[in-house]
């Protein structure tokens, strides 16, 4: 809950539990699928009376523009645009990633904001995206993940929910992970319909809070700062955890595809009790000895890829840093593994 003293722009949680660090910036991503009122949504949001630095970003893929995204951001109630070159690869991954690195660059250029919108496009998966944000904030990032808000159509966000493959999967995985859904366009329904929609919902979602609106108009207080991962671990993140290391030196590039691959597509990696691990999400840093950059290794799911950064190592120790989320991890296993077979200069190399 938070302060709504008007004279204070720097509003601080007073709740009890655990928080996010001070100085950290919220981010909301919000979701829905085609047309359902998102871009509605931001443009009420930005126009309300608040006292937050808004930065919102657009992962939207226009006509011919699939290649940039338009990144406005609302300062002392003026809207202004920029343009950023994003380079663009699958749906999922590089634009989320992109997504975060352009946050970051706009934050060194513009100073912080308070606070930060993502509209995804009505195709992601925004499960995918949030994992982004969690993995970031156990490296350090300076923004967190608040919540996640799902606008839908009343008239045809849900109609062919269960007929229509591809999208019934997608306005499901959509409304699964909410934290918030907003039931737009009420203007174009009965009541009797209405109805259908919040009922589907709640099947799907059992916990989700569920507001209706027309044109998007929302209370502020019920979409931003919702803390919705502070204390998640019960919910979302049940059962799945996040496993973190360190080590340094260098390490054999053939060796680390092994691993990876063993990992995340063999799956033959087990935790004490015998299970499967099962990544979802994958990020570090790692240092070959032929290398004067730093590679970065992303994953999601079966995917991932090593890059080489701009980052030159230089005088700095060549210290891989490697996070792991997902299911029935073991860290102990995993960084026993990591060291014996990938490490430069341990038994097996
Ligand atoms: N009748 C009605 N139309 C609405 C309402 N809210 C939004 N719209 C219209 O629905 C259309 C799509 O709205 P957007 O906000 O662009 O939807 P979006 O989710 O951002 O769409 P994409 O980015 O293309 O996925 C626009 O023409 C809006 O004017 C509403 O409550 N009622
Ligand atoms: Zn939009």
């Amino acid at each position: 809950m938070l302060d709504e003293d008007d004279d204070c722009p720097e509003l601080v949680p007073i709740d009890t539990q655990p928080g996010p660090p001070v100085g950290q910036i919220p981010v909301t991503i919000i979701t829905g699928y085609l047309g359902a009122g998102k871009t509605t949504l931001l443009n009420y949001i930005l126009t309300e009376q608040h006292n937050k630095r808004i930065a919102v970003i657009l992962n939207e893929f226009g006509e011919g523009s699939a290649l940039e995204k338009s990144l406005a951001v609302s300062q002392a109630g003026e809207l202004y645009e920029e343009w950023l070159e994003l380079r663009n690869g699958c749906l999922c991954c590089s634009v989320k990633d992109n997504g975060l690195k352009a946050i970051e660059n706009l934050m060194e250029k513009k100073g912080k904001f308070d606070y930060i919108l993502l509209e995804t496009t009505g195709l992601a998966d925004p499960g995918a995206v949030a994992s982004m944000f969690w993995v970031d904030a156990e490296l350090g990032s300076d923004i967190y993940l608040d919540g996640i808000v799902t606008v839908i159509d009343a008239k045809y966000g849900l109609q062919c929910l269960f007929t229509c493959h591809l999208k019934s999967a997608l306005s499901f995985r959509q409304i699964a992970v909410a934290d918030l859904t907003i039931i737009n366009k009420t203007d174009l329904v009965t009541e009797e319909e209405l109805k259908e929609v919040k009922d589907t919902v709640r099947s799907i979602n059992g916990l989700v809070k569920i507001i209706e609106t027309q044109r998007s108009r929302v209370d502020l207080s019920e979409v931003l700062d919702l803390h919705s991962f502070d204390s998640k671990d019960g919910l979302l993140l049940k059962s799945i955890l996040t496993v973190t290391f360190e080590i340094a030196g260098d390490l054999s590039e053939d060796a680390l595809n092994a691993f990876i691959q063993d990992l995340l597509w063999e799956k033959i990696f087990c935790n004490k009790e015998g299970q499967p691990m099962s990544v979802i999400r994958l990020k570090g840093i790692v240092s070959f000895a032929d290398k004067g950059h730093q590679v970065m290794l992303q994953g999601v799911h079966e995917l991932y890829e090593l890059n080489e950064t701009q980052q030159l190592w230089e005088e700095n120790p060549r210290i891989n840093r490697l996070v792991f989320i997902g299911r029935n991890l073991d860290k102990d296993i995993l960084q026993e593994k990591f060291v014996s077979t990938v490490l430069l200069g341990s038994e097996k190399n």
